[in-house]
């Protein structure tokens, strides 16, 4: 069973306990095999299931708890609470350190997803504005070498290796120096695997791992292994001392139970999960987060981390602008921009609770992609005077065409491209000046908002006209439903700019992007109601 089906049917599981009039030890009993029946189907180790019937009902004295009438909530809190311990070691992964040479090994067998994981972490890092490096230690398999290579030039990420040299050893204690005294921040050495759990394999790990004193070695497995996982982990345990691990091909239909479950084994947290072959397809993995997305209640923080990552407070001009009921066309650009920087669309809507991925199906992420490059060809065709108006400027052909010509761009698609700006700018001036919800912010809040889009202070709040206000707000904007209306066009997609597919539903997007950086009543907004949700819990 698929980790989503899991999540619906415990969901449907919890759902139907809400349903029953009367909670007794029956309807507890019912529930419980409901659950660690969906958790055996999706490989999680037997052991473990057991251990979490037994939790939740110990848990559950439904006679102390029929005074309080809240029988529901505690039942529902302890499933909850005891499928993420299931995952959940209670370790926090080790993290780098800015400023300091942080050396990370990577042990796995064959195929699990080493070297793309390498890649994909090093990618992560770098985004976080460390200095990275990667160094193939892998002399075992032929090509491997060429592979990180390759991996590392599409992520612009610097590399180290030898076709020359035979011995790994002497290839990790060399790149680790080599990037030591370059001043990197984190050097990654990918090793060799075996396909299987090997002598030789253990015996090159303990070597690497005593020549280059790593800070971490993270335990790289295959998501779709099912129950062997638990004795692989705990034979790489006995082997080398495992920081953190990855899950890798935790998407399409792996069942995941198996290899989430062999944390048990290792004692190490999960540190991320590798969600497909693209560089950007790793989310740092935490226990409650994961829990709630598997149950279709979104991942708020995953989310939360997404848009500080986008450094907003960057984008402080656009903000008064905002206040001032002012949206100009360098203002979309930055816009589009910082989407474009955020990696796959796909990616982000994948976090948006309630965002199923039903809805996703069908979603061409490379598609949208390539159109948002496409608008900035034509941004970057405008002169400055161009992009510091209101758009009104190209009431002139020959603008258009000029733009056209230097972009590459029909202006058929231009015109629908200022179309859009023009229509998300009358929202601006509804909701900035005086007397709009932007207007009414000061400056230090705004600025505030934009750095931290999660926290939102109660003072803030009250300016805001509290949650009601932000709600109407996000009713205003399009609200969630503006997002599950985007993804309809983007989904119907290829019409070029112009047409239902296109730039209408950027519109939407940008709706979305102008909540989160006003920390109101998109991805912000969202923060706040991942509070709410831990309160309600
Ligand atoms: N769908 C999916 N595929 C993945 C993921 N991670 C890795 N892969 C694919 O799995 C295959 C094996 O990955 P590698 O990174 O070459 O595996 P490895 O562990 O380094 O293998 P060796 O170098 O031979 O030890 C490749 O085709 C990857 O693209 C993931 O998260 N999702």
């Amino acid at each position: 069973m698929v980790l989503n089906e899991l999540g619906a049917r415990i969901n449907s599981a919890l759902q139907a306990l809400s349903k029953e009039p009367v909670i007794d030890d029956k309807a507890v009993d019912a529930l419980l095999r409901e659950i660690c029946g969906a958790l055996l189907e999706s490989d999680v180790n037997v052991r473990l299931v057991h251990n979490l019937r037994q939790n939740v009902k110990k848990r559950v004295n439904l006679d102390e708890l029929a005074a309080s009438g809240n029988k529901r909530k505690v039942i529902q809190l302890a499933v909850f609470d005891e499928l993420c311990s299931l995952v959940d070691p209670g370790v926090q992964p080790w993290k780098p350190r800015k400023g300091k040479p942080n050396v990370v090994m990577f042990v796995g067998l064959q195929g699990s997803g080493k070297t793309t994981s390498c890649t994909k972490l090093a990618a992560y890092y770098k985004r976080k504005g460390l200095k990275v490096g990667l160094v193939c230690a892998d002399t075992f398999r032929a090509g491997a070498f060429d592979q990180l290579k390759q991996n590392a030039a599409r992520a612009h990420i610097p590399y180290y290796g030898s076709y020359a040299e035979a011995d790994p050893v002497q290839i990790a204690m060399d790149g680790v120096a080599q990037f030591k005294g370059s001043k990197f921040e984190l050097i990654i050495v990918d090793t060799s695997g075996r396909h299987k759990q090997e002598t030789e394999l253990f015996a090159e790990m303990e070597q690497i791992a005593a020549a280059i004193k790593p800070d971490n070695t993270i335990f790289v497995m295959d998501g779709t292994i099912g129950q062997a996982a638990d004795a692989q982990a705990r034979a790489f345990k006995e082997s080398v001392d495992i920081g953190s691990i990855i899950i890798t091909k935790m998407d399409g239909h792996a069942k995941g139970g198996g290899a989430i479950s062999a944390v048990a084994a290792t004692g190490s947290p999960i540190e991320f999960i590798g969600t497909g072959e693209h560089v950007h397809d790793l989310d740092p993995f935490s226990a409650r987060p994961f829990v709630s997305k598997m149950l279709g209640m979104g991942d708020i923080s995953g989310l939360v981390e997404t848009v500080k990552d986008m450094q907003l407070e960057k984008n402080e001009d656009m903000m008064k602008n905002l206040a001032k009921g002012v949206f100009t066309l360098k203002d979309m650009r930055d816009q589009l921009q910082t989407i474009l920087k955020m990696g796959p669309l796909n990616k982000l809507m994948g976090m948006v609770p309630g965002m199923s991925p039903e809805m996703m199906q069908g979603f061409d992420a490379d598609e949208s992609t390539r159109r948002l490059r496409s608008y900035m060809s034509v941004f970057d065709s405008m002169t400055e005077a161009e992009l510091n108006s209101d758009g009104k400027l190209f009431d002139t052909e020959s603008r258009l065409r000029r733009v056209a010509r230097g972009s590459g761009v029909r202006p058929v698609e231009i015109q629908a491209l200022l179309h859009q700006h023009q229509q998300f700018g009358q929202i601006v001036k509804k909701m900035g000046g005086p007397k709009g919800m932007l207007g009414k912010m000061n400056p230090g809040m705004m600025q505030q908002m934009a750095k931290n889009p999660g926290a939102m202070n109660p003072n803030m709040l009250k300016q805001m006209g509290g949650m009601g206000g932000i709600q109407n707000m996000m009713k205003q904007m399009g609200g969630m439903g503006g997002i599950q209306n985007m993804m309809k066009q983007m989904m119907g997609g290829g019409d070029g700019p112009g047409g239902p597919g296109g730039m209408g539903n950027m519109q939407d997007m940008m709706a979305q992007m102008m909540n989160g950086m006003g920390g109101m009543g998109g991805l912000g907004g969202l923060g706040g109601m991942g509070g709410m949700g831990g309160g309600r819990r």
